[in-house]
């Protein structure tokens, strides 16, 4: 069997004297699109930092297609949280697409023709292939969105990491980038970390739970019991509509 894009063994991660991941186990099969949530500081955005190599645990084992994750990355594109881009910054939608070459590019200070083949032709994958030369600002926040995920597929990853990719986004234009998302994940494997289990639950069929420890759940079994334990008694977010599922 193929290296798996994940796989993570008794994982512990601290900063400094404060754990934050304990004995963190998870394997993520090709092509699985996985959402990961928990509550604020439960340790969602350091899981996908170790995943990246960017944080070094403490204790454990992290392969990325079977190699240690500062060689593995290669193959992993990332939306950060926050990523939003100052709007008034002079970019284009192309010139903001073709930074997420520069990792990739063999041509030294300019891009080269195939950098901008490759960025117009991942316009087109989202879906904004007419907007190139506009401003970003000019755009609104879901084609921003789109834009940075055009970024993060430009360098060919065969895993995609975003980290609360909607969070600012209105109901509609969540459910479009989803869709695009599952589109995507036709060919690469998604973790998308969100808050709202009840609408990501209609597109993922696992979900990853990290409050300090990681569980994963089938969509499937994610009912009161475990939103509870997960976010607290005043949440209520279950939406068990599998017979609405999509794709
Ligand atoms: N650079 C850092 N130094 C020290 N503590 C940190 C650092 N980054 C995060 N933390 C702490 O680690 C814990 C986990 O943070 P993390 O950002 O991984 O959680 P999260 O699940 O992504 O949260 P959120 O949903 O709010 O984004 C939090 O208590 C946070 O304050």
């Amino acid at each position: 069997m193929a290296n798996p894009p994940i796989q993570i063994k008794n994982l512990d991660f601290a900063y400094g004297p404060v754990t934050v991941l304990e004995d963190a186990c998870l394997t993520i099969a090709d092509k699985e699109f996985i959402c990961m949530v928990g509550p604020n500081g439960g340790g969602k955005t350091t899981l996908l930092k170790v995943m990246l190599g960017l944080l070094e645990p403490q204790k454990g084992t992290v392969s990325v297609f079977g190699q240690a994750p500062t060689l593995g990355r290669k193959w992993i594109g990332y939306l950060p949280q926050y990523a939003s881009l100052d709007p008034s910054f002079p970019v284009t939608a192309l010139d903001t697409v073709l930074m997420g070459r520069l990792g990739k590019t063999r041509s030294l200070g300019f891009y080269s023709k195939a950098d901008h083949e490759a960025a117009r032709a991942m316009l087109a994958r989202v879906g904004l292939e007419k907007i190139e030369k506009r401003p970003l600002a000019a755009l609104s926040g879901g084609q921003r969105q789109r834009v940075l995920i055009a970024r993060a597929l430009v360098s060919e990853p065969k895993l995609l990491l975003l980290d609360e990719p909607t969070s600012s986004l209105d109901d509609y234009v969540e459910k479009e980038l989803y869709e695009l998302l599952q589109e995507l994940n036709k060919d690469l494997t998604v973790i998308v970390v969100s808050h709202d289990i009840a609408f990501v639950s209609s597109y993922v069929e696992r979900v990853v739970c990290v409050n300090k420890q990681v569980h994963v759940h089938p969509t499937s079994e994610i009912g009161e019991n475990i939103i509870h334990d997960m976010y607290g008694e005043h949440v209520h977010m279950v939406r068990h509509d599998q017979e609405q599922r999509h794709g």
